[in-house]
């Protein structure tokens, strides 16, 4: 199916550029570390469960952040992030596999690749601990399908996160066998935020799968209202790189025992 007429015109162009993006030379075999595991200890530890992006710039975003990133992950696992996303795409959000690369050489923490995987060799850029699926990209033509590109992560050891937009997306995640779903607040027509979405679809995910609220948290009343509605976990992106990193990630995780 190619539906693309619903979607921004940002979209369709990080879209034909994930189409032509290659992949690794040989299949990848990775060692991970437990997400579900990071987040229980960020419970544990009295933290908000947190996977902080580095994400140097978006289509939605002015200006572009050039600091190391390491550096900037480093400060995010300081803050208390339990873990991390980084934007390996090049083309419209100043990522590369590179830094993913040198990120998670850096820290501990789970490391979750951030791009928009289309095809199984792209599974094989670079190793990390969970790769993102899109539900909505992989209905595209000259994509590959959700279950097949699942099955194949995993054959690699990947941990998955599926991400959805809606019921429809979630279900299709679920009968794909996704253990960890993410429903992303940033509707893809217009690319705005709204954290509806989450309270939306968040009652039907059932309770043994870890369910993340991504896009549009900004303060800690999103924060509470985000774990309010049922997230397992937070990913936070532009409000964390937006100034002192450390500072702003340790206010995000610190809410709950705030008040
Ligand atoms: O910067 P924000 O609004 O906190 O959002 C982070 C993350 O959810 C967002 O970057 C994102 C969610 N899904 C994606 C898919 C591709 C690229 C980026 C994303």
């Amino acid at each position: 199916m190619d539906a693309s007429g619903e979607i921004a015109p940002a979209v369709k162009s990080i879209l034909a550029a994930a189409r032509e993006r290659g992949g690794g030379d040989e299949r990848l075999s990775v060692d991970t570390r437990s997400l579900p595991a990071a987040f229980a200890a960020a419970e544990a530890d009295g933290r908000v469960p947190v996977i902080a992006e580095v994400k140097p710039t978006s289509p939605t975003t002015d200006g572009e952040r050039t600091d190391d990133p390491v550096a900037l992950a480093e400060e995010m696992v300081a803050g208390g992030a339990a873990a991390l996303s980084v934007l390996t795409e090049p083309d419209h959000f100043g990522g590369s596999p590179e830094n993913l690369r040198r990120i998670r050489a850096a820290v501990d923490v789970p490391v979750l690749r951030k791009d928009f995987v289309v095809r199984e060799a792209q599974l094989d850029t670079v190793a990390a601990d969970v790769v993102l699926l899109i539900v909505r990209f992989l209905q595209e033509d000259d994509t590959d399908d959700l279950d097949d590109l699942l099955a194949a992560a995993r054959d690699r050891g990947f941990q998955v996160l599926v991400e959805v937009h809606d019921g429809t997306e979630l279900q299709q995640a679920l009968d794909a066998g996704a253990d960890i779903v993410g429903v992303n607040n940033r509707d893809l027509a217009q690319l705005n935020v709204d954290l509806d979405t989450f309270e939306r679809v968040a009652p039907d995910v059932p309770d043994d799968v870890t369910v993340l609220a991504e896009s549009g948290i900004e303060t800690a009343e999103d924060v509470a209202r985000m774990r309010a509605a049922g997230a397992d976990g937070l990913l936070i992106g532009s409000a964390i790189m937006d100034g002192s990193v450390k500072e702003k990630t340790s206010r995000l995780t610190q809410t709950e025992t705030e008040t």
